[in-house]
């Protein structure tokens, strides 16, 4: 413990009591003032910090040369044990694993994401993002206020279920919500909330405090793994079907369907780990992480974006004429990967949006080694093995050094990128480490945001955003705006 100290004596923190270590910034921090009290510990000590809490050492950064050796080392990747609350459900999937079993995935995953998997991904996006303009019909009369994020939800849901599982599960159509539907949304909830209570992370504590909800997580749990093994071992039979058949070209179009698109699934049922095939529970693990990595993760970058569009009508005017002169006024032409790669100033809208509110606020290591890094002003340093690393993605975003008056929304500012460290902006993280889902959910985003932007007038109704953090960056009181029906005809 005493060498522990003595190796991170050069940086600032708050107060520590004996033993219990900096209680007082703990008891302070919770979903809705994370983002309020980092600032201001940002701004009192620094970017750099330490704080004890018991016998936990943690280094919260937000400190771009500190977590660009970080996020960029091959050697620390393992996650903070505060992940874990996601075990039940994700198992060893890319989110949670490390070590050998991570490389062995990552390697595996990689080609889910090649181009021509996501050129026929975009057919999906093109498909839901109608379903989900017709739902918001109802709404754009001009005068109603609401609140997006619900519509964005169930699009995104449908999209993921679609792409990672070639499986419709109808979100956006079903009277009553599935019980698969429920189960997602619910329990992405209930572990949002876990993530952030310092007892209700721990399993024990949380099954000793909370029986009801520990029942009520395994079902769900329950219905969910029973719902993608389902799902998976329908795939299987099919691939084999498939593999069997002399004519694969007549055969398959029997077996599937005329058109029948990749899912994610069917790349890892044809991949192999050391000479075997991935057996059910662990594509399960891979597949149950899509669904929850890119199902939040987009609705929230996508709401937050709308919420910024509506209340700036002259980005919302040059978004327009991007679209209209990209993609026309033909609504029933669908938009292809190519269209979307046009689309320059909505790129750069996304990325301020982005910047403003990363979905992933927040990331974490644990370190099983000692960290050697190198500051400019804090001089060289050693972090020691034990250690929780916090990186405030959002507490880098919103630096004046690199981006001048960053709270003001302004897409310009990414047309010519001349910041000094590409690492001052990562909302999708850097590194080994990186989202492996980027490109996926960068033209999931623009496809709804193109169809959504060509369809309706965003109008600056309701309240403004109140940023909390539930895993994701959400906004407490919805992202409240206000829709008219654009006469496209002009
Ligand atoms: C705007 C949307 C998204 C954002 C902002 C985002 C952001 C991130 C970030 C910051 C990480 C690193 C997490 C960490 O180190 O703890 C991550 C990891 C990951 N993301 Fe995304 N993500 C998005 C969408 C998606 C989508 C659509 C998918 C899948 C279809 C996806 C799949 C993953 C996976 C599997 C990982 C773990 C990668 C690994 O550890 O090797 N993400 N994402």
């Amino acid at each position: 413990q005493r060498a522990r100290r003595a190796a991170v004596a050069n940086l600032p923190g708050p107060y520590c009591f004996p033993v219990l270590g900096a209680v007082q910034l703990m008891c302070k921090l919770n979903p809705k003032t994370f983002i309020k009290t980092s600032h201001e510990q940002v701004k009192k000590l620094g970017t750099l910090q330490r704080a004890w809490v018991l016998n936990r050492l943690l280094i919260v950064s937000c400190d771009v040369e500190f977590n660009e050796q970080l996020l960029a080392s091959q050697e620390h990747l393992v996650k903070l044990p505060a992940y874990m609350v996601l075990g039940q459900w994700l198992g060893n999937g890319l989110l949670l694993s490390d070590g050998k079993a991570w490389h062995q995935r990552r390697k595996i995953i990689t080609p889910t994401f090649h181009f021509a998997i996501l050129e026929q991904f975009v057919e999906v996006f093109d498909q839901q993002s109608n379903i989900c303009v017709q739902r918001l019909q109802q709404k754009a009369d001009g005068s109603s206020i609401f609140d997006v994020y619900p519509f964005i939800c169930l699009a995104t849901l449908d999209i993921i279920a679609e792409t990672a599982m070639g499986t419709k599960v109808n979100a956006q159509m079903a009277d009553q919500m599935t019980p698969y539907v429920n189960a997602v949304n619910e329990c992405t909830a209930l572990f949002a909330w876990r993530f952030m209570s310092v007892y209700a992370q721990n399993e024990l504590l949380f099954t000793l405090l909370h029986p009801l909800l520990k029942l009520r997580q395994s079902k769900l749990i329950r219905i969910m793994h029973e719902f993608t093994t389902k799902v998976i071992e329908q795939r299987r039979q099919t691939l084999e079907k498939k593999q069997q058949s002399e004519d694969s070209t007549v055969e398959s179009e029997q077996v599937l369907g005329k058109k029948r698109r990749m899912a994610l699934l069917d790349v890892l049922l044809q991949a192999s780990v050391e000479g075997r095939p991935l057996r059910n529970d662990e594509i399960r693990e891979e597949v149950d992480t899509f669904m929850f990595e890119g199902h939040d993760t987009t609705t929230s970058a996508i709401s937050f974006c709308l919420w910024q569009i509506s209340r700036n009508p002259e980005v919302q005017q040059k978004m327009l004429a991007e679209i209209l002169q990209v993609l026309g006024t033909d609504r029933n032409r669908s938009i292809n990967i190519r269209d979307l790669n046009e689309l320059k100033y909505m790129e750069c809208v996304m990325k301020e949006s982005l910047r403003m509110h990363p979905p992933v606020p927040v990331l974490g290591r644990t370190l099983k080694n000692d960290f050697k890094y190198t500051h400019s002003t804090l001089g060289d340093g050693v972090i020691p093995a034990g250690s929780e690393v916090i990186m405030g993605l959002i507490g880098m975003h919103h630096q004046e050094k690199y981006f001048p008056e960053p709270e003001v929304f302004r897409p310009d500012r990414h047309d010519h990128e001349e910041r000094t460290s590409s690492y001052a902006y990562v909302p999708f993280s850097a590194g080994p480490r990186n989202c492996i889902g980027q490109k996926f959910a960068q033209l999931e985003m623009k496809m709804l945001l193109a169809k959504i932007v060509r369809e309706f007038e965003l109008l600056p109704l309701g309240e403004p955003i109140e940023m909390v953090v539930n895993i994701v960056l959400r906004s407490d009181n919805g992202f409240q705006l206000g829709m008219r029906r654009r006469n496209l005809s002009i």
